[in-house]
């Protein structure tokens, strides 16, 4: 549905020139939710930016449904523009016109007669829970309501792409996630093609398909969500996934496990298949280990299971090394040791650190380029 080739975006020229997006290579596909995630200043709203041609390209290609938009003129741009609606932080709506004037002001720009308009108004209130407020202003409505209002009016002339520029930002959490599930309703019902640029990995476990990271203008690394949470690579990938996965104990709260629980202590991950909580339970049972739940979380991306538990072992030492070893064959393990004996600190994954022998190791910064320390993400990006 949208293809990026080579596409980059210059502002300025010379010493001071921004590379906001620099040779992006990219496919969205057909009917998917596809998330873009970057810190401030990554280039994410550049890049939507060059989908409905708001800003030209330097160079490459950017495909819209088949077209190259690259080449196209002013004319033919708007009739691709028609087919792309898009949503903001700031709902950015008319504040003198009523919700359905909001609604129906794309259609009055496109021309339809008034009937038409009032009929797709309200099949369009309909749809995103709002048909009594019809006659409501935004400045009466909630943040909630006003970006159900925001989608209705991206929806009006039937789009074939939904572009969402940080559209939960400013909602609270449990209306980000009523919200959310509206988008996927858009996703899932009417087939629109959602593209979803965010700071927020929550967002993106919550409803993308698919993933592209993004640092300073590069696509530093993009998947099916599931693989890129299981596997994250780059460093800014890892400290993304850390910010959202709560479910391995830091180094604070590992020293007051192990002042609890004296015992073997191992962190599993648990994946759908190989390596589920069923399987985990099994496995004790085969081994006659005794396994107390002490810390972990286990949540659903992509409508698979995801997450790791850590566990107090007890029982036959000779038992415990099979089990782990048993275990290590189909997910990751994490061998915490004994309060006297600790080994593996399962922190390191929360640090965002490489883990060891990996290529970037030595690249992971503790601060990203744009001064967002990692304690900052720590302390701000805790789950909702
Ligand atoms: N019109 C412009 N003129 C000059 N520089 C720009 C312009 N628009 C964006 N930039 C620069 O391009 C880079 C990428 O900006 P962009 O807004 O795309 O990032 P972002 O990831 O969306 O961040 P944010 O979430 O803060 O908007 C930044 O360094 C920004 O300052």
């Amino acid at each position: 549905m949208i293809s990026f080739r080579d596409a980059t975006k210059v502002f300025g020229d010379g010493p001071r020139a921004v590379r906001a997006v620099d040779s992006v290579t990219l496919d969205v596909a057909r009917g998917e939710i596809f998330g873009v995630i970057g810190y401030s200043g990554a280039g994410k709203s550049t890049l939507v930016r060059l989908v409905n041609a708001l800003e030209p390209v330097s160079s490459g290609q950017v495909v819209v449904d088949g077209q190259d938009i690259t080449i196209l003129g002013e004319a033919e741009l708007r009739r691709v523009r028609a087919g792309i609606g898009m949503i903001f932080q700031q709902f950015n709506l008319m504040n003198s016109r009523t919700v359905a004037g909001n609604v129906g002001y794309p259609l009055k720009v496109a021309k339809w007669s008034k009937q038409e308009r009032q009929q797709r108004v309200s099949e369009l209130l309909e749809f995103v829970g709002l048909a009594d407020k019809a006659r409501s202003y935004p400045g009466q409505l909630s943040g909630g309501q006003k970006q159900r209002v925001g989608i209705a009016r991206a929806l009006a002339t039937k789009p074939a792409i939904l572009l969402a520029d940080e559209a939960t930002s400013a909602l609270d959490p449990s209306t980000t996630d009523d919200v959310l599930t509206l988008l996927k309703r858009v996703n899932r019902e009417l087939g629109v093609t959602v593209v979803v640029i965010t700071h927020e990995m929550d967002v993106i476990r919550s409803i993308a398909h698919r993933v592209a990271v993004m640092e300073r203008g590069k696509v530093v690394e993009h998947g099916r969500v599931y693989d890129v949470f299981a596997s994250p690579r780059a460093p800014a990938t890892r400290r993304f996934v850390a910010t959202t996965m709560r479910d391995r104990p830091s180094k604070d709260t590992l020293e007051r496990l192990r002042h609890r629980h004296p015992g073997r202590m191992i962190t599993v991950g648990i994946r759908e298949g190989a390596g589920s909580g069923t399987d985990v339970t099994a496995a004790l049972r085969e081994h006659g280990v005794d396994g107390a739940i002490v810390f972990g979380g286990i949540t659903e991306i992509d409508e698979r299971p995801f997450g790791s538990l850590t566990l107090e072992l007890g029982g036959d030492e000779a038992a415990i090394e099979a089990l782990i070893a048993d275990l290590r064959s189909t997910t990751d393990v994490h061998d915490l040791g004994t309060r006297d004996a600790p080994r593996d600190d399962p922190s390191a994954i929360i640090d965002g650190d490489p883990p060891e022998g990996s290529p970037d190791e030595h690249e992971a910064p503790d601060v990203d380029p744009y001064g967002f320390a990692v304690d900052a993400i720590r302390r701000h990006g805790g789950p909702r």
